[in-house]
């Protein structure tokens, strides 16, 4: 497990993270999210060593991490670098020597990763060659090419069609099932939602929401309900106790008393459907930032 306690971190005057705790788990992909400047990117660099903490610590599998975990991490940084003038496969091959591959073997992971990611026809193209998505998987399969034990990941997503996130995603959610924690950013809310089993937001340097995605939204469904009736629903404003949040013809969003609601509907007719709204995550997110 990855493990990050208290992390804190000023650039000057400037408190960009104060008492960052969370936990990215074996095999559970772990979606980090936050607003602009919210003090993602500074946090990952923190996981992966490459910028220190004033405060806290980061451990894998229980040590303080340090240079040594290095070829454990697979990282994929805001600021893209690879090189656009070498050949695709020359170059994720080469990456794969870097974390200490054998030729064979760094050869054979990265032919494996570039057609997983669908990129195989393009292996002897030089980088700067492809589309910017295409790029975008490239730098995916640098993370990927050692074979790392954990992966974090800044907007992996980021700049890739539909169909292309698809494939990200099959190739991420294949690492996490073989007991990877994945840590990722991203700023598309409705492809964490569909891909992550944890989330963690921050707000402003500091922890906003942590949890699983599941409990995190069941926790926040708090006593919202809708209710579909065969005709308009405007009546349900007249419920004691009700307070109609969205009235869309015989589509009623409504909180507290519940069971008053159900009942003079069912006295009415036909109800339709009676059900506690939960959350999106869009919608935390926005609440809780
Ligand atoms: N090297 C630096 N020097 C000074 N300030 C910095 C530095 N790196 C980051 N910051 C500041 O730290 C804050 C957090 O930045 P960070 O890049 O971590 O946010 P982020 O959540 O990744 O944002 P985004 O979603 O826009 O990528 C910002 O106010 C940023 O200006």
């Amino acid at each position: 497990m990855l493990t990050v306690r208290g992390i804190s971190r000023s650039f000057g005057d400037h408190r960009v993270l104060e008492d960052i705790s969370f936990d990215v788990k074996p095999g559970r992909m772990t979606g980090f999210l936050g607003a602009n400047g919210s003090g993602k990117t500074t946090t990952m660099r923190i996981v992966l060593g490459v910028l220190a903490a004033h405060g806290g610590t980061v451990s894998w599998q229980g040590t303080e991490i340090g240079p040594q975990h290095r070829p454990d991490f697979g990282y994929m940084p805001e600021e893209r670098g690879l090189y656009p003038k070498m050949k695709v496969r020359d170059q994720i091959a080469w990456l794969g020597r870097l974390h200490g591959l054998d030729r064979a073997t760094a050869e054979a992971s990265t032919d494996a990763l570039l057609a997983d990611l669908e990129l195989g026809d393009r292996a002897g193209d030089r980088l700067e060659e492809l589309s910017l998505g295409n790029q975008q998987r490239v730098q995916i399969a640098a993370a990927l090419v050692h074979e790392p034990d954990v992966l974090v990941l800044d907007e992996p997503f980021s700049g890739l069609d539909p169909i292309a996130v698809e494939t990200v995603l099959d190739v991420l959610r294949k690492r996490a099932a073989n007991g990877v924690p994945v840590l990722f950013s991203s700023h598309q809310l409705a492809i964490v939602e569909r891909l992550c089993d944890d989330v963690v937001i921050i707000s402003k340097g500091r922890i906003a929401a942590k949890g699983s995605r599941d409990h995190l939204r069941r926790s926040r469904a708090g006593e919202r309900y809708e209710i579909v009736v065969e005709e308009d629903a405007g009546w349900v404003r007249d419920v004691p106790g009700v307070t109609l949040v969205e009235l869309d013809g015989p589509r009623a969003v409504f909180e507290s008393v519940p069971q008053q609601v159900l009942k003079a509907a069912v006295d009415r007719g036909e109800v339709r459907s009676f059900t506690p709204v939960v959350p999106t995550l869009d919608e935390i997110f926005k609440e809780v930032i």
